[in-house]
């Protein structure tokens, strides 16, 4: 019998641990307790490439940490795309697999706020579960969870890259953050933490398409994150046959946990909605998520669908992508509609990565069976 092939271990990054942590550690290794303080110093504000980096700590401790810990567990693959326009980073994991991060940068209306902002969509998972007919990220189906440190390495990869401040960080790359939720979670504490990356927690969005128990949970996170919601579809009947989620979250209970995030927070939630022709961008459905967004008082991004390679859907014509657009306007709704720079950032992402393992025959090409046939209107 042959053995089955070992994966490898999950390298322990000081970027995943809090300063509680890292004072434990210390107190385990016989450090002094400021040894704890250098070490969350080297490792966020100095960002040190590894722990041999570290010049300040003995040989001796600098060569235990070494023995269990590091402080970088990826590495940029490719990099697309200029300063001045969107730049796509693949990010290659320890375990060989790969995500994708995507650098936007300032942009006078993106995601729905004025912004002179560097944002970076990180993604938290390789991989999707989820399955949504139209996005690349889910094409493979669900590799893994990424780890706390794995996400906020992907804002200290990009930012040592490219010399910029990160201040603004949309979960809106591969994965479903909300069913990561401790990684994810715990990724925002380091990230919003003046000890940590220090991005400010209303300049972090969470985008989920829709779990509904989760979004509960994170109503009650003390943090003023804001939440997006992937919605692509106003009828449970739309939404079914290109988000599967829907059937187990269907609109009633999706929206009964966005009342009740709107209970707690002041904040309000901004709901995505892709237009793909003849699928979901009949006025019918424009004139219910009117409705929808007033009930919350959601604003509402609307996103020409970004070709997906292998995947059959189109944008609606720009004309009508105008009518959807003005029925939620004529409606009160406010609703932008984002056609230039940034209506491909999700999408691409999952794009690249799928590309490249399958290139590397990690996975089989998986460029689907994801053909549904719904009428316009429908
Ligand atoms: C890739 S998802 C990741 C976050 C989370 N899983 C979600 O669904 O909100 C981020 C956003 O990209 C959108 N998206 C996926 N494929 C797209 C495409 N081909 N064109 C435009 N947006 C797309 C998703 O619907 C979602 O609003
Ligand atoms: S849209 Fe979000 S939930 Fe759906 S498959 Fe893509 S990443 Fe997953």
């Amino acid at each position: 019998m042959t053995a089955a092939p070992l994966k490898p271990a999950a390298p322990l990054s000081l970027l995943g641990l809090t300063p509680p942590e890292i004072t434990s550690l210390m107190a385990e290794l016989g450090e002094p307790a400021f040894r704890a303080k250098q070490v969350i110093d080297w490792t966020f504000a100095k960002r040190a490439v590894s722990i041999e980096a570290m010049s300040n700590l003995s040989k001796g401790l600098r060569q235990t940490l070494t023995e269990k810990f590091v402080t970088r567990t990826m590495t940029i693959a490719t990099v697309t795309g200029s300063k001045d326009t969107t730049r796509k980073f693949l990010l290659k994991l320890h375990d060989g697999r790969f995500v994708e991060t995507v650098l936007i940068p300032a942009n006078p209306a993106l995601y729905g706020e004025a912004s002179d902002r560097h944002t970076l969509c990180v993604s938290s998972q390789v991989g999707c579960a989820y399955d949504c007919k139209f996005c690349a990220s889910g094409l493979a189906g669900f590799t893994r969870n990424l780890t706390t440190s794995e996400i906020v390495e992907q804002i200290v990869q990009v930012e040592a890259y490219s010399g910029e401040r990160m201040d603004n960080l949309v979960f809106m790359g591969m994965g479903e953050p909300l069913s990561n939720y401790s990684n994810v979670i715990k990724a925002i504490e380091i990230l919003n933490a003046e000890w940590g990356i220090g991005i400010g927690a209303r300049h972090m969005t969470v985008s989920t398409s829709g779990l509904a128990p989760q979004i509960k949970r994170l109503a009650d996170f003390p943090l003023q994150i804001r939440l997006a919601i992937s919605l692509h579809g106003a009828s449970d009947e739309v939404r079914n046959k290109i988000m599967p989620v829907n059937e187990k979250y269907n609109l009633d209970e999706l929206f009964e946990a966005l009342a009740y995030w709107r209970s707690k927070r002041k904040q309000h939630i901004t709901f995505e909605y892709i237009l793909i022709k003849d699928v979901n961008d009949g006025l019918d459905q424009a004139h219910r998520l009117a409705k929808r967004a007033k009930g919350l008082d959601a604003k509402v991004n609307l996103i020409p669908y970004n070709t997906v390679e292998g995947l059959p859907w189109v944008r609606p014509s720009e004309p009508h992508q105008d009518e959807f657009r003005d029925v939620l306007l004529n409606a009160g709704v406010k609703a932008t509609l984002r056609r230039e720079k940034g209506h491909d950032i999700a999408a691409a992402c999952g794009q690249l990565r799928l590309r490249q393992e399958t290139e590397l025959g990690i996975i089989e090409s998986p460029i689907p069976e994801k053909r549904i046939t719904i009428n316009a209107g429908a």
